[in-house]
């Protein structure tokens, strides 16, 4: 793999709270990252100016809320992100099928082939079976991925959010066409934190990966354009 393909597989989390730290991170990473994932914490203190931000930068979007609620108000919140033009963004899968269909049928009525790419977020990385029984879900973790993965493709998604331990499964599942996007990769050189179902982003693209979400790895990191240069490096080199 070139390390064009191999960047363009890197979503770096903007985690972070304000517009100056957008504009920071943006002019820092551009041309080292193929995208800025604009999640709860950037858009519930800066709204949709975050996303404006990031694409004055050049930079594309992954605008990252996993919206869960009634269908029409998630389709409708759906059609206000592809208004963005943001080029993915996602929900929770646990919603149900009523919720992704009317979602992805509404935004693809409005927008056509000129609209963001539509990712159900299966089981979040940092939870575990004892997780889910929490919940009364008495089930293994991968079967319920699989499972909502296969939900979200019936119904009509592009793709899923999933922890990469689980994309081998999905594709089998799924099919070569089905967007597979994993956080929850820490290259060799990085700590967990709070992730507990993790691989590095080589063995991640090799398992299937369309795209890799990566914060503190980069973000904490002494020299951020190193480190994503290093990630790289270690995809153009472990992937075919
Ligand atoms: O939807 C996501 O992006 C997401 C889903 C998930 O299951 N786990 C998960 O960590 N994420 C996000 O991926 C990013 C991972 O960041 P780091 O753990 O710092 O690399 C965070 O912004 C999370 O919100």
């Amino acid at each position: 793999m070139t390390p064009e393909q191999a960047r363009d597989k890197i979503i770096f989390a903007l985690d972070v709270h304000g517009l100056a730290d957008i504009d920071r991170w943006a002019a820092q990473l551009a041309g080292h990252v193929g995208m800025f994932k604009v999640g709860k914490e950037l858009f519930t203190s800066c709204g949709p100016e975050a996303v404006k931000t990031v694409q004055r930068h050049g930079g594309k979007v992954f605008l990252d809320l996993k919206y869960h609620d009634i269908p029409n108000t998630v389709a409708k919140a759906m059609v206000e992100a592809a208004r963005l033009g943001v080029q993915l963004a996602n929900l929770h899968a646990l919603g149900g099928e009523e919720m992704m269909a009317t979602a992805a049928a509404t935004v693809r009525k409005e927008f056509g082939d000129e609209r963001p790419r539509l990712l159900a977020v299966t089981i979040l990385t940092s939870s575990t079976a004892e997780t889910l029984r929490q919940v009364g879900i008495e089930r293994p973790v991968e079967e319920m991925v699989v499972r909502l993965a296969r939900l979200a493709k019936d119904s009509g998604m592009d793709g899923v959010v999933a922890s990469p331990l689980e994309i081998e499964s999905i594709r089998a599942a799924c099919g070569p066409d089905f967007l597979i996007v994993t956080p929850g990769v820490r290259p060799s050189f990085a700590s967990l934190d709070d992730q507990k179902r993790v691989m590095t982003p080589a063995e991640a693209v090799t398992a299937g990966a369309d795209y890799l979400v990566i914060g503190r790895p980069i973000a904490k990191a002494g020299d951020p354009v190193a480190a994503s240069r290093m990630i790289v490096d270690e995809i153009a080199g472990g992937c075919p």
